[in-house]
């Protein structure tokens, strides 16, 4: 039956620093590289050996990835990023420390930000330090000013449903590295989680979760490797 396995890049430096990243192209810091190689030694340690990988556009997820497939010994396996598996866009609250955030405007609004279903935060000015318009990589890409989660799904589904969930159906095992929101989404459709429960669920970094599936690709079990 086909299986699934998502893991959120290891720690970020603005994780670290607790900064709103969303787009902004981040790496990880040594911390974030050990959990990677940590997460791949366990898919070994588990034979939970991925055959086909999905990644983001995104520095941080990208060498997740790498580093874990490297501990897992498949880093030959077939490989496609994507910007549909970017993080969530943090619009205007890009680069800002998240604890300064919430002394300024309040935890409430705060919360409503980082964790509401359709609230976005506010829109990203272009020609400012955060604006990736120049940035090759997004070349013909409509760059959002901000997203909700609402917004995330919106574009991480139908990436799922047209170009993941095929792989699945033919029988291989998917890796999808990615990020806290973009998982979130993911997790929100697989699980079937309600749009009022989703702003609890927290995906933590570096942690495999794994997928079985069955033929319709409807999910019958969802866990941590790390507790099987
Ligand atoms: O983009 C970010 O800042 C983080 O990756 C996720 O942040 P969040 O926990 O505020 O959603």
């Amino acid at each position: 039956m086909p299986r699934l396995i998502l893991v959120r890049h290891g720690q970020s430096q603005w994780n670290l620093e607790n900064r709103f990243t969303g787009w902004w192209d981040v790496n990880l810091t040594a911390q974030g590289e050990a959990e990677a190689r940590a997460a791949g030694a366990l898919l070994a340690a588990k034979g939970v050996l991925p055959t086909v990988a999905f990644t983001s556009l995104q520095t941080r997820a990208i060498k997740t990835l790498h580093l874990a497939l490297e501990a897992a010994g498949r880093l030959w396996i077939p490989e496609t990023k994507d910007w549909r598996l970017n993080e969530r866009h943090y619009g205007g609250l890009t680069g800002l420390d998240k604890a300064e955030t919430a002394a300024k405007h309040g935890d409430d609004q705060v919360k409503i930000w980082r964790r509401s279903f359709d609230i976005p935060p506010p829109v990203l000015e272009p020609g400012g330090a955060f604006d990736l318009a120049a940035d090759p990589r997004y070349a013909g890409i409509a760059i959002p000013s901000t997203e909700s989660l609402k917004d995330t799904i919106a574009r991480v589904l139908p990436y799922y449903e047209g170009v993941i969930a095929p792989q699945l159906r033919a029988g291989e095992t998917v890796i999808v590295a990615a990020h806290g929101n973009s998982l979130r989404a993911l997790v929100k459709h697989l699980s079937g989680i309600s749009d009022a429960d989703i702003t609890g669920l927290e995906i933590p970094t570096g942690q495999p979760i794994v997928y079985e599936l069955d033929a319709a690709l409807a999910a019958t079990e969802r866990y941590y490797l790390s507790e099987r």
